[in-house]
């Protein structure tokens, strides 16, 4: 057994939130651009927004009906009516013509500007229109209240207002706003630039027949998938075959060219693990290669030129835990986002988890709300190497070390997986 090999072997295993903030230190936000309204959702705002009018910025009616003044309708009842002389017309869009005057109303459409002289609308199911002998007129048949049916200037939002902080996520809310305000190009924080690259010799492209020994390269498109959800921008890179010098001259010039790599697999201690003999060389600063994590306790990252690698595992369910914990963070953070972890909540452990670890587990699972409690169900297959049970996942339940494992109906926490269907 050579040097290496000892090397690749004595690592350091760093808890979980140690190797996480090793990461974040590394994450500086990038740049910001202005994409336009229609490319904003999902992008993150890179500056903060303030109202530069108010909203509404006229009292504008919320019903279709007449505009009055409400003193008018003093004492107003079935009995005693009150009939108003209609001397206007008011569309959506238009302006009032004439000042009202006591004894008279405008007729007047939701959404129009209220005339300065009225207090009140009444809707038009509360009226009866009357012919009388110099126009038209309506009939009220009770008090109505001053205010009533009109949205005060500024009553979402007075002028100066933040609207939108810097770091928010743009959605069809915060669509909606920067519409309103006629914000048409919005400054967004630039989408980080993700190198992909999967490692080894036994990988077929998926457009390839099957061969005896070798798999088809699901990891590549797995990463790529969540990357793009994570808000950044997926670059697929050639496939390395176990050569380290190919490796380190493609590590390298991918370090140059991106924002941050992803290599998948030859991460653990065999003879072709490569990458591990990488990010041990003179070229990187290895930040960690071992976390007290199952699966992908192998995880490592590294930095040069004050860019991450993360040579994450070649077996796929440590592959999807690895960016969950961390790679998705670190997009985030680099995206401006203040709170860049998975969320975690507690459930209830729907199911016996009988295994046994020296680790804190990361169990693939599904979380359902049932009545007022949150459930956690374990994926029946939850290795590290297994592929299939990623897909029915919604979320990541965190066993703790234990010697006896955890019995159902026990509280555990657990992270919640974004960008994957209820
Ligand atoms: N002696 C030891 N052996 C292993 C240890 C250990 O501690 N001592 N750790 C095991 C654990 S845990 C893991 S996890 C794996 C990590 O393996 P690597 O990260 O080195 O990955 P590879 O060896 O390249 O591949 C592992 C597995 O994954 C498949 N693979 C690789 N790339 C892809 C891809 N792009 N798409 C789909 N599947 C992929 C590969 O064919 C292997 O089956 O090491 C254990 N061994
Ligand atoms: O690195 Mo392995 O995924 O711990 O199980
Ligand atoms: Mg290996």
């Amino acid at each position: 057994m050579g040097d290496n090999q000892q090397d690749k072997m004595s690592r350091r295993a760093l808890p979980v939130a140690a190797a996480q903030e090793k990461v974040i230190s590394f994450c500086g936000k990038l740049t910001s651009e202005f994409v336009s309204l229609s490319e904003a959702k999902g992008r993150v705002l890179a500056e903060t927004v303030k109202a530069p009018h108010p909203y509404p910025h006229f009292r504008r009616s919320g019903m279709d009906g007449y505009a009055i003044i409400s003193s008018d309708t003093a004492g107003c009842s079935a009995q005693t009516p009150v009939h108003l002389e209609v001397i206007d017309e008011i569309p959506c869009g238009s302006l009032p013509s004439v000042a009202l005057v006591p004894g008279t109303a405008a007729r007047i459409m939701t959404g129009a500007k209220v005339p300065d002289e009225a207090d009140a609308v009444v809707m038009f199911e509360m009226t009866e229109a009357t012919d009388g002998e110099s126009g038209y007129y309506v009939k009220l048949k009770r008090e109505i209240a001053a205010g009533a049916n009109i949205t005060p200037v500024g009553l979402e939002l007075a002028e100066g207002d933040v609207i939108l902080e810097a770091g928010q996520i743009i959605s069809a809310g915060e669509i909606s706003v920067l519409a309103t305000f006629g914000i048409s190009e919005v400054a967004v924080i630039r989408k980080p630039r993700v190198a992909v690259m999967a490692t080894g010799s036994e990988l077929l492209a998926v457009d390839e027949p099957l061969q005896d020994g070798r798999i088809r390269n699901s990891n590549t498109y797995m990463l790529e998938s969540q990357i793009r959800d994570a808000g950044a921008e997926p670059i697929i890179l050639n496939v390395i075959a176990d050569d380290l010098s190919t490796a380190r001259s493609r590590v390298l010039e991918a370090i140059e060219e991106y924002d941050l790599v992803i290599s998948t697999g030859g991460v653990s201690v065999g003879d072709f693990d490569i990458m591990a003999d990488l990010v041990l060389g003179d070229e990187m600063e290895m930040l960690f290669n071992k976390v007290m994590m199952r699966p992908g306790s192998v995880t490592t990252a590294a930095v040069r030129l004050g860019k991450l690698l993360f040579a994450l595992s070649g077996n796929p369910g440590a592959c999807f835990v690895g960016f969950e914990l961390f790679v998705r963070p670190a997009i985030a953070r680099m995206m401006g986002i203040e709170q860049p972890f998975l969320k975690e909540v507690e459930a209830i452990l729907a199911a016996d988890y009988p295994k046994i670890n020296a680790y804190t587990r990361f169990v693939r699972g599904r979380i359902a709300v049932e009545g007022a409690r949150l459930r956690a169900y374990p994926a029946a297959l939850d290795e590290s190497s297994v592929m299939i049970t990623i897909k029915d996942s919604n979320a990541l339940l965190v066993i703790p070390p234990t010697t006896e494992g955890v019995q159902a109906g026990e509280l555990i926490k657990v992270l919640l997986l974004p960008g994957v269907a209820g």
